[in-house]
């Protein structure tokens, strides 16, 4: 770890309003730092406020306890420098509006010239050559997937954060795209933060996997992947992945692997 990390949460706390009244502790005591360059992966039970996290640390919206720097200083200041990158589950493209075009839309929207030569870029290093005069429903949805990978690294940020990002996505295409995220981010080396449901997911991606608990959400348990670059899909067969596997599903889901005395006979 870095003597300044590129993100550091400490003792953070979020409540929110209930829709019934009183109110809802999404996270609780969140500690958590991210080294300039790294990868690390965020996994915990539906709830647990994976995606508050993110939105903490992209300044839209603040903590109720405790503080969020981003390099140094409020993640707003990085969000208004345009230097934070975000991708979803939905790739959220303008449908009327072609690779290139999307791609490029960040820097409209920052107010800057375009840089078409880093849209050619990066059109290349995401695998879309060819495609860029097509529009989002003429694509594949792990297409879609490249194109807002690449839309959120046009801007060069220094911190990119993924919600889900391969979520809506079938196995095999899912697979094929953790494979293309890895040479993008080997390519880039861009602070990474990934919120993922999957497990095999963030063991091949990450290089540090952290574990929250069900709601209030707080880290559980932290893995540092032993596993060297770049990674090949035979990694997953691998008998010291699956021991991986099992160790974080197993704090992931406590009672997977409860002792079966205590499950309670049906009377
Ligand atoms: N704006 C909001 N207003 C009220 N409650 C909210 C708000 N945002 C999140 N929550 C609540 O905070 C908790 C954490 O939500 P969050 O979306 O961060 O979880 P998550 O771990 O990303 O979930 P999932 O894996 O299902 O996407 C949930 O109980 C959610 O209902």
């Amino acid at each position: 770890m870095t003597a300044v990390p590129a993100l550091r949460l400490a003792g953070v706390g979020k409540q929110f309003a209930a829709e019934a009244g009183g109110t809802v502790t999404a996270l609780a005591g969140v500690d958590l730092e991210v080294a300039t360059g790294e990868f690390v992966a965020l996994i915990g039970p539906s709830g647990c406020g994976k995606s508050t996290i993110l939105r903490l640390v992209a300044g839209l919206d603040r903590p109720s306890d405790g503080s969020v720097i981003v390099h140094g200083g409020e993640p707003e200041a990085l969000s208004r420098a345009h230097k934070l990158g975000f991708a979803f589950q939905d790739a959220a493209l303008l449908p009327w509006l072609d690779v290139r075009d999307n791609i490029a839309m960040p820097f409209r929207l920052a107010g800057l010239e375009r840089n078409m030569d880093r849209v050619a870029a990066l059109i290349d290093l995401v695998g879309l050559t060819g495609f860029e005069r097509a529009r989002p429903d003429e694509l594949s949805g792990g297409m879609r997937q490249r194109v807002a990978i690449a839309r959120a690294l046009v801007l060069e940020p220094e911190v990119l954060l993924l919600d889900e990002p391969f979520g809506a996505l079938d196995a095999v295409t899912r697979r094929q795209m953790n494979l293309e995220l890895q040479r993008i981010w080997s390519a880039t080396r861009t602070t990474t933060l990934l919120v993922t449901h999957a497990v095999d997911e963030a063991l091949f991606l990450a290089d540090r996997v952290l574990v929250m608990s069900q709601r209030p959400g707080r880290i559980v348990e932290t893995i540092a992947v032993p596993f060297g670059r770049p990674r090949a899909p035979a990694l997953l067969r691998e008998a010291a992945f699956h021991a991986l596997e099992d160790r974080l599903t197993e704090a992931l889901i406590p009672d997977a692997y409860g002792d079966p005395a205590r499950i309670q006979p049906i009377a």
